[in-house]
Formats: structure tokens, C-alpha cells, sequence
């Protein structure tokens, strides 16, 4: 399976699974069929309350033989709810650490530039928001520095950062970020941020490759990248999904890319994406259907702000969905 070289001179595996919104009871499964099947790259994060049951399947694989613990690249991410202070960001990777069973993570992210308050319940979030300081980042990120000199955790990273934000932490940043993780599809392709990501030797990981069809704020009419025509053409000729393309366009863009399924069925699919080979032609097609649509505003997290400014749009002036 393909790989992307970090700017640590590691490699992480091109392809992995996502686990956000996979519910316990099914996420242990779904973790152990991928990995079983070939999967070597986990995608986890503190906010998808989930990782005690990956774990748990981890640990028993390890002991049945079936992969290494060195053998498998495993990223997490702090909780947005534990960015205040010093104490805060150490307690989610020692609890993440702690739930995943494991001494150290392949790569740990900063999961969003928004803070939430200590406590605040997940379903009333928007009631706790603090907002985005460019300060608690810059100290963020010095606490993850020191993860990585401890041997925490092997690289650091970021999630949903702009260029903007992304400037505003190299200013302070020792290290610089290994992956910047966001949304990416062929209806939010982000071009001007890839290739900014690029000239700083960030890799750019693509959240939501299939356009997160059950994503929790999804909306009658809202665009459905996996029955764009062009995406299903493609598919046919090859015999293949549209899920399938979807990945193999952005696999074969350079991009580190993580769907998400708890289907057996659709979990073995989407491994068997990583060897369909697009055109030339193929590829040019699925970059001209490129909506610059935003499926995850991340709004909740900055009520006073406009979508806009939560992404800095005047980058990439990002059509969003509300
Ligand atoms: N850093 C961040 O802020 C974010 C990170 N992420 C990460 O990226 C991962 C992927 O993104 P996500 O938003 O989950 O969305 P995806 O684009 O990966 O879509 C997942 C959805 O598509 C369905 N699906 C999976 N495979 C197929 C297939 N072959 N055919 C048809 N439907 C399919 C899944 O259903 P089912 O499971 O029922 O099979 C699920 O409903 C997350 O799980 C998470 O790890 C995502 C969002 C934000
Ligand atoms: C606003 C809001 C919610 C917040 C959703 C959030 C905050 C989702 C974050 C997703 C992330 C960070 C995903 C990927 O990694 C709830 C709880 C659904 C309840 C309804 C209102």
C-alpha cells in the first residue's frame, strides 16, 4: 500500500479507516475486519468517545499475533474541551493513551484551532465554546512538542487549520506540523491549501473522501458527491463504486486519505480502492467538479463568527453549507 513521507522521515500509510461516529459495539468490530483485511492506519480522536473499544480489539490482536504494534500507524487527537492549560492538553493524551492501550501514538493532533470549556456536555457545546486564540494554540502546541521529546507520541499535527492559523502557529512552533488533517473531497478539493501545505512540507490528510453522507447536520438537497455523474461514470467503466473513486481520485492526488465504514462489506470495498488506477482524462474530470463546498462548518464552534471567518475564506472562498 502506498505511503507519504513526513517531513519527521516517517512514513504514514496513504489509506487508513476513520472511526468518528462508528458507535461502540461496532467500532471494535469494524476495526478489527479492516485491519484483518490489510488496514494499517487507525484514525481516532479523543471526541469520538470511542477509543477504549479500539483498544481493546488492538490489544487482542496484538496478543493473537495478527499485526505489530509497530506495524500500524495510529493518530489521535485532542479534545476540544481540553485546551486551556497545560494540565488540560497532558490529561486528553494520557487518557486517549490510556483508553487505546498503548505507550506511544504514531501522530496526535490538535483536532480543531476552537477551544471548549473543561465539562461542557458534547450535545450542549455551543453553550461552552471559548473560541480560537492564536496564544493557547501557540502554548497547545509547545505541550505537544513536549510529547514528542518524551516519546509520546511520534509526530504532531494539525486539524482544520487555514493558512491562516496554520501562519499564525509557525510563528511560535518549534516543530513544524507533520499532517494538517481536514475536509477533502472531489466537491471541496482545497488546491490553494494543499499546495500551501506543500510548500511548508505539511502532508495533507482528507477528512469526510466520501463526503460524510451521515454526517449530523447533512440536509435535504445538500450536494452528494458519491451520485455526482461524473464520479459515477467513472466508477462504471472501471467496474468499480463511486465510494471507490472517490478515494482513488484523491489517493492518486498524493493526499492521506481516511474513510470511514462500520460495513464489512464497504470496509473491504474501500481497501479495494487503493488499487484502481484513473486516466489521466479521469482525474481531469474529477477535478473540474470541484463545488469548493464545505459539508463541516465547524460554526458551533464560533457562533459569533461568520462561516467566512471561521475558515479565513478569503483564501479559498468556500461555498459552506449551513
Ligand atoms: N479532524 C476532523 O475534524 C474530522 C476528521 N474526520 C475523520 O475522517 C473520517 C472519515 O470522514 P467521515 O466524516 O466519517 O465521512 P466519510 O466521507 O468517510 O463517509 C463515511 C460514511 O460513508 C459511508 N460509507 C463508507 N464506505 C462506503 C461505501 N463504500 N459506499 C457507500 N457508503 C459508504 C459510511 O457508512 P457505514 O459506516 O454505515 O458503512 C459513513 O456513513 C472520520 O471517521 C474521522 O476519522 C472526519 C470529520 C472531521
Ligand atoms: C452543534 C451540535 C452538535 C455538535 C457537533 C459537533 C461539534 C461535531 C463535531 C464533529 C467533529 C469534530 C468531527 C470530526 O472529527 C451536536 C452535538 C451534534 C448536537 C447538535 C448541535
Amino acid at each position: 500500500m502506498s505511503s507519504v513521507t513526513l517531513n519527521t522521515g516517517a512514513s504514514i500509510p496513504a489509506f487508513g479507516l476513520g472511526t468518528w461516529q462508528s458507535p461502540k459495539g461496532a467500532v471494535g468490530k469494524a476495526v478489527e475486519i479492516a485491519i484483518r483485511a490489510g488496514y494499517r492506519h487507525i484514525d481516532c480522536a479523543h471526541l469520538y468517545e470511542n477509543e477504549d473499544e479500539v483498544g481493546e480489539v488492538l490489544q487482542k490482536l496484538f496478543k493473537e499475533g495478527v499485526v505489530k504494534r509497530e506495524d500500524l500507524y495510529i493518530t489521535s487527537k485532542l479534545s476540544c474541551f481540553l485546551m486551556s492549560n497545560k494540565e488540560d492538553v497532558t490529561e486528553s493524551l494520557t487518557d486517549t493513551l490510556t483508553k487505546l492501550q498503548l505507550d506511544y501514538l504514531d501522530l496526535y493532533l490538535i483536532h480543531c484551532p476552537f477551544a471548549a470549556k473543561k465539562g461542557t456536555p458534547f450535545m450542549k457545546l455551543q453553550e461552552g465554546i471559548i473560541g480560537y486564540f492564536p496564544d493557547m494554540i501557540a502554548s497547545v502546541w509547545e505541550t505537544m512538542e513536549g510529547f514528542v521529546a518524551k516519546g509520546l507520541t511520534k509526530a504532531i499535527g494539525i486539524s482544520n487549520f487555514s493558512i491562516t492559523k496554520t501562519e499564525n502557529l509557525l510563528k511560535t512552533a518549534k516543530i513544524v506540523p507533520a499532517v494538517n488533517q481536514v475536509e477533502c473531497h472531489a466537491y471541496l478539493q482545497q488546491t490553494k491549501l494543499q499546495q500551501y501545505c506543500k510548500s511548508k512540507g505539511i502532508a495533507f490528510e482528507a477528512y469526510s473522501p466520501l463526503g460524510s453522507p451521515a454526517r449530523f447536520n447533512v440536509q435535504p438537497g445538500d450536494p452528494v458527491v458519491m451520485e455526482d455523474p461524473a464520479v459515477k461514470e467513472i466508477a462504471s467503466k472501471h467496474g468499480a463504486s463511486p465510494a471507490q473513486v472517490c478515494i482513488a481520485f484523491l489517493l492518486q492526488s498524493g493526499l492521506v486519505v481516511i474513510p470511514k465504514s462500520v460495513t464489512e462489506s464497504r470496509i473491504i470495498e474501500n481497501l479495494k480502492a487503493t488499487e484502481l488506477v484513473l486516466t489521466d482524462e479521469e482525474m481531469k474530470s474529477l477535478r473540474a467538479i470541484d463545488k469548493n463546498c464545505r459539508l463541516l462548518s465547524f460554526q458551533w464552534f464560533a457562533p459569533d463568527k461568520t462561516v467566512d471567518q471561521i475558515w479565513d475564506a478569503s483564501e479559498d472562498e468556500a461555498f459552506v453549507l449551513q
